[in-house]
C-alpha cells in the first residue's frame, strides 16, 4: 500500500518557476489524457508536475497507484490536504529531474512544466531500458512537432524514437488553463514500441552512430557514413535496403537506421565504429 505523506527530506532543488504553474480547467481534457494513455486498474502512473491535482485525483479512481511530483511545497500541501482516504496517491516534493524512476513498468499522465520539457522527455525516453510503457502528455505545441518532425535530424530525438513512438494528437486551446499560457499548447503521446528495429540495450552504441552520422543532415549518406561504411560496403547495404546512398543522411527512416545500425555491428570491423562519448555513459549511470 502506498503511503501518502510527502517526502519531505527530497526536498527541490529547482527553484518554482511560476510561469510554468498552469492548472488544467478542464475534466474532459483530463479524461482523454488518462483514455490515450490506455490506464488500467493494474497501472502505476506518474504525474509529473501535479499542481493541485486536476490529473492525479481522476488517475487515482482507475489506475492501482499514482505517484504526483510537485516541487512547490504550496501545491503539495493543497494535494495532501485533498488526499482524505485514497490510499493508492503518493505524493513525491522533489524536483521531477531528481527522480529515481520506477523498477517496474510504469506510464505516464502530465500537464508537464513547459520550461523543462526536453529534461522531462531525456529522463524519460533517453534509457530505453527504463520501465516506461506510455506516455499521454500535454506540451508547448512547437516542442510536439519538434518531436514529431519527419524527417528526424536531431540525433537525440532519433534515439528516442528507435524505441518509442511519437504522435501529436491534437492541439489544446489556452482557455483550458488557469492562467492560460502564452504559447500553443498541445497533446503528446508516447508509446513504447513492440517490435524496435534495434534491440534497447544497444542504445549508447546507437545513439554513438547517430551522433555522428547526423553532424551534418544534408550530406549525401555515402558520405556521411564514409568513416564506418566503405564505399563499396556502402554501396551494397544500400541495394539490399532499398536506400538511395546519395540522399540526405538525414531522410534516413528510423527503420533504415536500424538496418544500418546492425549492418554496422554485423559487418563493420569494431574499430571504424563511432567513439562513444563520454557524457553518453555519464547519463546512464543518472537513471
Ligand atoms: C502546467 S502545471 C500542471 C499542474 C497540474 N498537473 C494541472 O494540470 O493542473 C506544471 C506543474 O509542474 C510543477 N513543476 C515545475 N517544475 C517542476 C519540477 N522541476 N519538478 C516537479 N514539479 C515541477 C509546477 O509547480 C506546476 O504545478
Amino acid at each position: 500500500m502506498s503511503k501518502n505523506v510527502p517526502k519531505r527530506h527530497e526536498k527541490s532543488k529547482v527553484s518554482t518557476n511560476f510561469s510554468s504553474q498552469h492548472l488544467l480547467i478542464n475534466d474532459r481534457i483530463v479524461q482523454d489524457l488518462i483514455d490515450l494513455a490506455k490506464i488500467n486498474s493494474t497501472d502505476t502512473v506518474l504525474d509529473i508536475g501535479a499542481g493541485t491535482g486536476a490529473i492525479t485525483f481522476p488517475l487515482a479512481e482507475i489506475a492501482a497507484s499514482v505517484l504526483a511530483i510537485e516541487n512547490d511545497p504550496g501545491f503539495v500541501r493543497k494535494l495532501a490536504s485533498k488526499i482524505q482516504d485514497k490510499t493508492n496517491i503518493r505524493i513525491h516534493q522533489m524536483d521531477v529531474l531528481q527522480l529515481n524512476l520506477p523498477r517496474k513498468p510504469f506510464s505516464v499522465v502530465a500537464n508537464i512544466p513547459y520550461s523543462i520539457t526536453t529534461p522531462i522527455l531525456g529522463k524519460l525516453l533517453d534509457v530505453p531500458t527504463v520501465h516506461l510503457q506510455r506516455a499521454a502528455l500535454i506540451v508547448e505545441k512547437g516542442a510536439a512537432k519538434r518531436f514529431t518532425a519527419v524527417p528526424i535530424t536531431n540525433p537525440r530525438i532519433l534515439a528516442w524514437r528507435m524505441w518509442f513512438d511519437f504522435k501529436l494528437v491534437r492541439s489544446v486551446s489556452s482557455s483550458h488553463f488557469s492562467p492560460p499560457p502564452r504559447v500553443e499548447s498541445a497533446i503528446l503521446t508516447v508509446s513504447r514500441k513492440k517490435k524496435p528495429a534495434v534491440p534497447p540495450h544497444h542504445h549508447i552504441r546507437f545513439k554513438a552512430l547517430a551522433a555522428n552520422g547526423l553532424r551534418l543532415p544534408q550530406l549525401p549518406l555515402v558520405a556521411a557514413l564514409v568513416e564506418v561504411f566503405t564505399p563499396p560496403q556502402i554501396a551494397k547495404l544500400a541495394r539490399m535496403f532499398g536506400i538511395d546512398r546519395n540522399q540526405p543522411i538525414g531522410h534516413l527512416t528510423e527503420e533504415q537506421w536500424g538496418q544500418l545500425f546492425l549492418a554496422m555491428l554485423q559487418h563493420v570491423e569494431s574499430y571504424r565504429w563511432p567513439k562513444i562519448p563520454k557524457n553518453f555513459r555519464t547519463h546512464k549511470k543518472k537513471r
